[in-house]
């Protein structure tokens, strides 16, 4: 996915409540260091007895603060497992409707990968917002209180942390969104080319394809170190200004209250307490800017990855009608009838005649490839939006409500064979889990291709991968054959039954197809064969491809 137009990406979550909590939690560093500071002044003037009270405050408040953590890091972390549970929702019910998906290799990357991204962000960004807009301006106003000079330390070295922050942020949102483009790219540049090792090899593309990861790969590696090159570089300007604000601090306290500086407070000269107590909220000042910016950078790799979301929503895609739910069939098609049917493929919109098929009756649909046979089945199967016209299923149009019903009692052999891992029973059976192991085998002889498998090496029992590797392409394609005749539907949408078949075989298919016919079956067959078109009861062609508007 590039990043070619802007888009409007959502926001990252906020929660108010754990933020402020955090936020308190910090103020309350302010009473702990106080009390510390009391037990180093009260012990350096032997008031030992003083220090059991202050101890007891001084646990009070860190399990008060522990409690604030504990209180916001739960509901953080239940907002982050929400909203990345949601977008891995939403991703996953549209691309499930969606006709045609994203390559696998770009989602895999979205929803495993990716949308773990918004997790630290989530976790971090927000309160890092609050805290560092609050904490520091209140510390500083303390340490003016106790000491001028100390607030001045604070005042000079303080913003020049947000400000470096600034700077490199932007820079650091560019590069997490290079990079996340040069893992997609990779991802899917990956999973296409194992899928077509075999082509390659024999095609001796072997070393280009090599050189092509190669490079992707580097190119991927140059993307992660610019990342991670502005990250250390981030917080190692960071830890220098914050050093240096700490060491000044001490330095001052130090010669004050060694009598070598006289000057920086407001009267009488730096007292132990107040020096034990500025040495130890100096770094608690500093704390919530470098956290800022260390956010900042989960905050760019979020924005890259919603900006990613926002072009994924925006891509245009056709839509399968209904829900994609498993549904009851509804009562058995005594009537299909298409009425003015145009369908958008690309940049082009295919027509078809009128006709009306009834149960026990077979239509044909011919034409010459690419002419959008494939096209009308998918659309009477509901998997693709009609852009003009309607399909009428019993008089009733195949709506959103009406699709799922209508899917559930069709048997369908798509042109291209896809299985899921798993036996060849099991992928039998994936239209009629309750059939058993002789009605499956009747199903193959029924398409022609039991033979074949009795003499896999395992029988029913053998594994088939995603494109039915140990089966021939006409036998893959007959198993999909089988598959929908075992659902039994007295619908069938049959996308070229006999195409890659000898004589012998496509005659007893298309015996077969004419006994469901008889039956009372209604059949609807994408076809090249002019004897099956000749025996089937209506013939159309799409008749006009015109360039969409
Ligand atoms: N996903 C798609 N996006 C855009 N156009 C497509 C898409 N799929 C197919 N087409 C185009 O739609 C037209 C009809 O394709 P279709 O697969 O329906 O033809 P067909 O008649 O079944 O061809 P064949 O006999 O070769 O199987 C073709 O021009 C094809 O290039």
């Amino acid at each position: 996915m590039t990043r070619k137009t802007k888009t409007s990406a959502a926001k990252l979550p906020r929660d108010p409540a754990a933020e402020a909590a955090l936020v308190l939690s910090s103020l309350l560093w302010l009473g702990q260091a106080a009390l510390i500071a009391s037990c180093v002044a009260g012990a350096i003037a032997g008031d030992l007895a003083g220090l059991l009270p202050l101890g007891a405050g001084l646990l009070a408040l860190g399990g008060m603060r522990a409690g604030l953590d504990f209180f916001a890091s739960g509901r953080l972390s239940a907002m982050a497992r929400r909203t990345v549970a949601a977008y891995r929702t939403e991703v996953l019910n549209t691309e499930s409707r969606r006709h045609q998906s994203q390559s696998p290799a770009v989602l895999a990357g979205l929803l495993a990968e990716k949308l773990e991204m918004l997790r630290p962000a989530i976790l971090r960004y927000g309160p890092a917002g609050l805290r560092v807009r609050t904490v520091p301006l209140v510390l500083l106003v303390v340490a003016f209180w106790q000491s001028w000079a100390a607030g001045l330390i604070l005042l000079v070295a303080g913003p020049l942390i947000p400000l470096f922050s600034a700077l490199v942020g932007m820079a650091a949102q560019q590069a997490s969104a290079r990079q996340l483009d040069q893992m997609a790219s990779l991802g899917t540049m990956l999973s296409e080319r194992v899928s077509a090792l075999l082509d390659l090899r024999v095609l001796g593309a072997q070393t280009r394809v090599l050189d092509q990861f190669r490079t992707s790969a580097d190119t991927l590696r140059k993307r992660t170190m610019e990342v991670l090159r502005i990250a250390f570089l981030t917080s190692t300007v960071l830890e220098l200004f914050s050093s240096l604000g700490v060491a000044m601090m001490a330095v001052y306290v130090g010669f004050s209250l060694l009598g070598e500086i006289g000057f920086g407070t407001w009267g009488a000269p730096l007292s132990i307490w107040s020096g034990v107590f500025l040495l130890l909220i100096a770094p608690d000042f500093f704390a919530p800017l470098r956290e800022m910016s260390a956010a900042w950078h989960d905050r760019a790799s979020a924005n890259a990855v919603l900006a990613e979301l926002a072009q994924w929503r925006e891509a245009q895609a056709d839509t399968i009608l209904g829900n994609a739910d498993a549904a009851k069939p509804a009562a058995a098609a005594s009537e299909l009838s298409l009425k003015g049917v145009r369908i958008r493929r690309g940049d082009q919109i295919i027509s078809y005649p009128d006709v009306t098929v009834a149960a026990g009756q077979a239509l044909a649909v011919s034409g010459a490839s690419g002419a959008g046979k494939s096209t009308l089945l998918a659309a009477i199967a509901g998997l693709l939006p009609v852009a003009g016209g309607q399909v009428v299923v019993n008089g009733t149009l195949l709506t959103d409500e009406t699709a799922d019903a209508w899917r559930a009692g069709l048997g369908w052999m798509p042109q291209s064979p896809h299985f899921l891992e798993g036996s060849v029973l099991a992928n039998l059976r994936l239209g009629a889990p309750d059939a058993d192991r002789s009605a499956a085998m009747r199903a193959l002889e029924d398409a022609g291709v039991a033979a074949q498998v009795v003499a896999l090496p395992k029988g029913l029992g053998t594994s088939l991968g995603t494109s039915g590797a140990g089966l021939s392409g006409g036998e893959a394609r007959r198993i999909t054959l089988a598959r929908a005749l075992l659902a039994g539907g007295k619908v069938l949408l049959v996308d070229e039954p006999t195409a890659d078949l000898d004589e012998e075989t496509a005659q007893a298919v298309r015996q077969h197809l004419q006994g469901l016919r008889a039956s009372g079956a209604m059949l609807v067959i994408a076809s090249h064969d002019p004897a099956l078109i000749a025996a089937c009861d209506l013939q159309i062609a799409p008749e006009l491809a015109e360039a969409a508007a």
